[in-house]
């Protein structure tokens, strides 16, 4: 045992035993390559300048040959110019003002003074920076760019770093850079944009959507998606889970999906089966609905003869046709469940929630090829309420319990690429996340709110006694 204060070897000695051991030699890099590669960086930034920034550029070369030919009075003079066109420009056409002139500057103003500046820090700390040899490397911005809405960082990344880096500090971003919200979206190889939204474009109410001239039962407008765009609900080949706290808005994805196919129901192409347990969320609308139930006996009925429809279908179109197209003889039969865990889990009447089971299990699995699809609205997603879960291609997560809930719902990693759907404002109903088909990011949406009234209107324009082709409204 070494005694207290006797001298120790440093492990890192070499000890006999070890023989010779080899290590890099330090050599001082000569004063002129460092010079060199100065040199060479402030060519190479001049060079690349007014491909980076060809307004800023051109705009002080302009001014300054201004001032060089003709002066201070020269350069007030093509200053006043080009105030007096930017404020014509502004009054006769705002919209491409904005887009070539407002939201660049914002857009450089941005990257500037919020990415650049807190680029490194941010990215330190949530532990984006790699380092090999003792070097740190950083990702890189390579623009930024401004939406009316958000902002686009296109970042390089380091080679063998993956965008999935990201995708888990969604969060960690959003708060260094001081928006509500971070999405990745793959650019390509070593390429990703980061979008940051300023504010929150869902934060207001929709109104319930004009009726489409043609139905597409495959991309029906039901809301809005956070870039402002539509967004469109396929229902025709798939079926589709809602899954929301109560309140959460449910009922408006429902009535937004029935309210977009009215068209369709009215020439006799479509038709909603409807079951309502709670009385309460359908009732309101029933004369639109081909079938209707509210007690757990009506519904398992609704739900079998569906099922005995299905396969009636199925038989005659085997060998003969493997695609649906509705028509009158043919419709595209939809069944909207609402609270389908009622059915399913909390029905006292064991029979009517193994019946109920095996119908929805039924049409779920070999409905969508022959023109049946389920529309399910659920409070609970766990397992234990709903473990026919997985048989619902597409998803909608509205405001949820628990974070864990949110990859039940809309698939593993999603919670990690965004879909903050645990933290969605409760004042903020009918808002929810989803999953585009073909990518992997999330989206926020917002239902339009049908509100009583439109349901009023709808049923007195489509209802069995309104004229054919709808009544004006
Ligand atoms: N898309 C929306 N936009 C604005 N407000 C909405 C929207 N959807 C619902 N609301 C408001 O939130 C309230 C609750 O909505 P809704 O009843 O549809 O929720 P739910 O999820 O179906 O709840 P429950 O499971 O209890 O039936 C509505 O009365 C309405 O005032």
């Amino acid at each position: 045992m070494a005694k207290i204060g006797a001298a120790q070897t440093p492990p890192t000695l070499p000890t006999p035993a070890q023989g010779v051991r080899w290590t890099t030699p330090i050599v001082e890099t000569p004063g002129i390559v460092v010079l060199g590669s100065w040199i060479w960086r402030l060519v190479r930034f001049l060079v690349t300048l007014p491909f980076r920034f060809p307004v800023l550029v051109a705009t002080v070369t302009v001014s300054f040959a201004a001032w060089w030919w003709l002066g201070w009075p020269g350069l007030a003079g093509l200053w006043a110019t080009a105030s007096v066109a930017s404020l014509v420009w502004w009054r006769t056409s705002p919209d491409s003002y904005r887009t070539w002139v407002t939201l660049r500057l914002l857009a450089w103003w941005r990257h500037v003074f919020v990415y650049r500046r807190h680029w490194q820090p941010v990215l330190v700390i949530s532990g984006l920076a790699e380092s090999y040899q003792e070097r740190r490397y950083l990702p890189r911005i390579r623009r930024v760019t401004c939406s009316e809405w958000a902002d686009r960082v296109r970042v390089a990344l380091v080679a063998g770093t993956s965008p999935a880096d990201f995708e888990t500090r969604v969060a960690e971003l959003a708060h260094g850079f001081g928006a509500p919200s971070c999405r990745v979206e793959v650019e390509g190889p070593r390429k990703i944009t980061l979008e940051f939204p300023r504010r929150d474009t869902l934060a207001e109410p929709l109104p319930a959507l004009d009726l489409p001239d043609r139905v597409d039962l495959a991309a029906l407008p039901v809301g809005a998606c956070e870039d402002g765009s539509a967004w469109r609900l396929r229902l025709h080949g798939t079926h589709v889970l809602v899954a929301g706290v109560t309140g959460s808005g449910k009922g408006s994805v429902i009535w937004s999906a029935v309210r977009a196919m009215l068209p369709a129901i009215d020439s006799g192409t479509a038709q909603v089966w409807a079951i309502d347990p709670k009385r309460m969320e359908l009732s309101y609308g029933r004369t639109l609905f081909a079938q209707y139930a509210d007690t757990g006996e009506a519904a398992v009925a609704v739900l079998e003869t569906a099922v005995e429809r299905m396969q009636d279908r199925a038989e005659r179109y085997a060998g003969k046709q493997r695609s649906h197209t509705p028509t009158v003889d043919d419709p595209f039969v939809l069944v909207v469940l609402d609270e389908v865990a009622f059915l399913t889990a909390y029905h006292p009447d064991r029979d009517i929630r193994k019946r109920s089971e095996n119908a929805i299990a039924t049409l779920t699995s070999q409905g969508r090829s022959v023109g049946f699809a389920v529309l399910a609205a659920l409070q609970d997603p766990r397992k234990e309420v709903m473990n026919l879960r997985n048989l619902f291609p597409d998803k909608v997560a509205l405001r949820l319990d628990e974070a864990s809930q949110v990859d039940m719902i809309l698939g593993e990693g999603s919670r990690d690429r965004g879909a903050n759907a645990h933290l969605i404002d409760p004042t903020l109903p009918g808002v929810g996340y989803v999953r585009m088909e073909g990518s992997p990011a999330p989206v926020r949406v917002r239902a339009a709110y049908v509100s009583d009234d439109d349901i009023t209107t709808m049923t007195d324009a489509y209802g069995p006694d309104s004229p054919p082709g709808g009544a004006e409204w």
